[in-house]
């Protein structure tokens, strides 16, 4: 796989870095920050994060790096390339939903509760035993403001839109600075199979960061400390 001629897509958590108990914690080290550097410059530019963060989280997590990256975040819902920035309006109800999970996991030690711009997610990696409950009260949260369900790893969350990171790449491959070029993404989750699934249609190649599981991608990297190493390795 040649990288420079490519356009890299990266998922962030579980992908460029290794999951940890409390989502605030996550943060760009100063090789991480020196990586991207590395690869804007080996791929001209044709760098992209695509996640289910927030724009102003992924800001916080990669620091300067995030300035000249194209960024898909909140799953799709919301852009930022070349200072111009998309973000659909907040849904109201999402507030109502924050107040149930603060609710829900002021009972259970361990449950975190995540605001994002477009969602409210609850987590429960300490608590796997919240698990079950954590979803039936999403469920039920959903149907009830017509909000959209996404499951991750150890978390759910309820979020605006249906859009996915599949319809992110198509959207920012379609852009004139990236059209024609080869696409590759990088992602761990089964969020991140509707990924695999626009780039292999656009030809390029999608990277499995993990376990093996059943997957759409052709290429399978064991975790995102050989993720990195190989993208060093790729860059020079
Ligand atoms: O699309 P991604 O960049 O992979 O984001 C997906 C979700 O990642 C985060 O949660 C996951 O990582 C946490 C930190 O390592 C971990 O504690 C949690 O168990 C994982 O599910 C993030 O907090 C979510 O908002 C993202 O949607």
């Amino acid at each position: 796989m040649v990288l420079h001629e490519a356009t890299l897509f990266l998922d962030l958590d579980g992908t460029l870095f290794e999951l940890v108990d409390n989502p605030e914690d996550v943060r760009a080290d100063h090789r991480t920050q020196a990586l991207i550097g590395q690869l804007l410059q080996h791929m001209d530019g044709r760098v992209a994060v695509v996640s289910g963060r927030s724009l102003a989280q992924i800001d916080d997590m990669l620091g300067d790096a995030a300035g000249t990256l194209w960024i898909s975040g909140s799953h799709g819902c919301e852009y930022r390339w070349d200072g111009v920035i998309q973000s659909p309006s907040r849904p109201a109800a999402l507030d109502d939903v924050a107040a149930s999970f603060r609710n829900f996991a002021q009972n259970q030690p361990g449950v975190l509760v995540e605001e994002k711009s477009l969602g409210v997610a609850l987590h429960y990696r300490t608590a796997p035993e919240a698990g079950a409950s954590a979803l039936a009260l999403a469920q039920e949260m959903a149907g009830l403001h017509d909000l959209y369900l996404q499951h991750g790893k150890s978390m759910v969350e309820l979020r605006a839109g249906s859009e996915n990171k599949g319809s992110a790449i198509l959207t920012m491959m379609a852009h004139p600075g990236l059209a024609g070029t080869t696409p590759v993404f990088a992602g761990d989750d089964v969020t991140d199979e509707p990924g695999f699934e626009a780039v292999l249609e656009l030809g390029g190649h999608a990277i499995l960061v993990g376990e093996p599981r059943p997957t759409l991608a052709t290429f399978r990297l064991r975790s995102p400390e050989e993720l990195r190493e190989w993208l060093w390795r790729a860059t020079v």
